[in-house]
């Protein structure tokens, strides 16, 4: 998928920016040269009507500049900010169906990634169209006064224009390799800080932590100076070259003194919109490593979704496993027969493989081992597994809305009376209007609990997991709130728990140790 995709429509649109901004340009730059034939015309003293044409094309000049630039912008941002609307819209659809980038990374290539596509266009497309337009018509008027002057100031325009750029690009864009992991690691450290805050402050490591991010601000700072100071050198280097060919087309050029100041103020003024590249080339590695990311976002094969409908919801693990990179494997060799109705709970220490099981059920967890099958067809092959397996996930999201907002996800259009029933079945009895804040912080743990309780009730699949459902919330309260969800539960049950007595009455407990379903013997019987 092509990053810099553009519609032919914005392609001449680009193209009318480009001709208005060179008009602008060329409107200055013969309003330079008009204003010193001007003046040293008038200093020969001709009679006024000599000077009449020159006086109203300054004023003309002047008011066409203004207008010119004005039109230019605004031909240009709409073109650019309606392409980075449709491009934020790509890069995010590419980024909804899967967690490949974690936060700061996810931060940096959805805005800033993106953003510094917007310069490549504004800053440097478009001026590099405008300096070359306005650099071969200034050579082209210098011609007819003087092929040399001409050929000098050609020359002097593509040192200034091509090669002092294109020397600042080979020395940041050394830079911008070494400061592109400090870079990363500024924006994993930016995002840890906001969403770890409170944890940080109240583990007394916030100072730590700030001083670590501060560190890697401190090292891009100085990378950044170092490359500033260059390009600040090249720049000088550029306005000399300027100087010279403007003293170099003063003395080639073998015409009348009005005439001849007139083509020097405009081979200085000519250079004026050229100069600019020499900066804004600082930024073109880093556009170039942005529009890197943003590709790969772009052209990472999404997985095809499936088609198939669930017919009975027969889940079936076959010696399935799951191993993450460099990490011993979170499961190995689980065989499970899930047909429905059947009740299993799962027992295990902390680290055992549970929540992982129940991710192979959900789909959110591909098995690297075995298999996972629904029906006799593997997960994948399914258009929506929502429909059939969902529940209470230790991880569950409460989103920034109200209570009722938050259980409406789980069944669009219930009823309120529907609503407070779920809630009463889980023990949860806030007003439907309360809002719960950013992730849920407007409640306490165990309300927050609840509430993905009273939603997974609410939802009533016909496979339910639970995930530790009521681990926060007081022993007896807790068991009392687990007995209802379990009576109101009609089909299958997968409960994850560390109490066995809250398995009494399952058809099988499955123990897990180390990722490995311990032999039922081992395991102890079910309850
Ligand atoms: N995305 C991941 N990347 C790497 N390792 C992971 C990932 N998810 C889980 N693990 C590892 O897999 C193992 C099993 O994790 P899992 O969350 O399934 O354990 P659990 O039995 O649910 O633990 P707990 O009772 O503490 O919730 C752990 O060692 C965990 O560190």
């Amino acid at each position: 998928m092509n990053v810099w995709a553009l519609s032919r429509n914005d392609v001449l649109r680009l193209l009318r920016a480009a001709l208005l901004g060179a008009g602008a340009e060329l409107a200055a730059l013969a309003l330079m040269a008009t204003a010193a034939w001007l003046l040293l015309r008038a200093a020969e003293r001709p009679p006024l009507g000599a000077l009449t044409v020159a006086i109203v094309a300054v004023r003309t000049l002047a008011l066409l500049r203004g207008g010119l630039r004005y039109a230019e912008r605004l031909a240009g941002h709409e073109v650019v900010l309606r392409w980075l609307g449709s491009l934020r819209g790509r890069v995010y659809q590419a980024l909804v169906p899967g967690f490949r980038y974690s936060g700061g990374d996810l931060v940096t290539r959805l805005v800033s990634d993106v953003d510094a596509l917007q310069d490549a266009v504004l800053r440097w497309l478009l001026p590099a169209g405008v300096a070359a337009i306005v650099g071969s018509t200034a050579v082209v008027v210098t011609a007819t006064a003087s092929a040399a002057a001409a050929l000098v100031l050609a020359a002097g325009l593509l040192v200034a224009g091509v090669l002092l750029p294109w020397t600042v690009i080979r020395i940041t864009g050394r830079a911008t390799t070494d400061d592109a992991p400090k870079k990363a690691e500024l924006a994993e450290r930016a995002v840890e800080l906001v969403t770890g805050h409170r944890e940080l402050v109240a583990a007394g490591a916030l100072d730590d932590h700030r001083s670590r991010a501060t560190g890697v601000v401190d090292d891009l700072a100085r990378g950044e100076r170092t490359a500033a100071g260059r390009t600040a050198l090249l720049t000088a280097a550029g306005t000399l070259v300027q100087l010279g060919t403007a003293v170099a087309v003063a003395l080639l050029c073998h015409a009348s003194v009005p005439w001849t100041a007139a083509l020097t103020l405009a081979a200085m003024t000519a250079f004026e919109v050229v100069l600019p590249l020499i900066g804004a080339a600082r930024r073109v590695p880093e556009i170039r490593a942005s529009a890197g990311r943003v590709k790969a976002v772009l052209t990472t094969p999404q997985p095809v979704p499936g088609t198939r409908t669930v017919r009975t919801g027969h889940f079936r693990l076959t010696k399935s496993g799951v191993r993450h990179p460099g990490r011993a494997p979170a499961l190995r060799d689980i065989d499970l027969d899930l047909p429905p109705g059947k009740r299993v709970g799962v027992l295990g220490p902390s680290g055992a493989g549970k929540t992982t099981l129940l991710r192979l059920l959900l789909g959110t967890e591909t098995a690297t081992d075995g298999q996972v099958t629904l029906d006799g067809h593997p997960l994948g092959e399914y258009a929506d597994l929502s429909q059939i397996i969902s529940g209470a996930e230790a991880d569950a999201h409460v989103f920034h809305a109200t209570v009722r907002q938050n259980l409406l996800i789980a069944k669009p259009g219930a009823t309120d009376a529907e609503l407070a029933a779920a809630c009463a079945t889980a023990g949860f009895d806030l007003d439907l209007d309360r809002e719960t804040g950013p992730d849920g912080d407007a409640l306490s743990g165990g309300q927050r609990q609840r509430l993905v309780l009273a939603r997974a009730v609410l939802a009533a699949p016909p496979v339910l997991v639970l995930d530790e459902p009521v681990e926060g919330l007081d022993p007896a309260h807790g068991d009392a709130v687990l007995a209802r969800v379990l009576a109101a539960a009609k089909g299958t049950v997968v409960l994850v728990t560390h109490r066995p007595e809250h398995l009494a009455g399952f058809d099988e407990v499955l123990t897990l140790e180390d990722g490995r379903a311990l032999p039922a013997s081992a395991a102890g019987s079910p309850p």
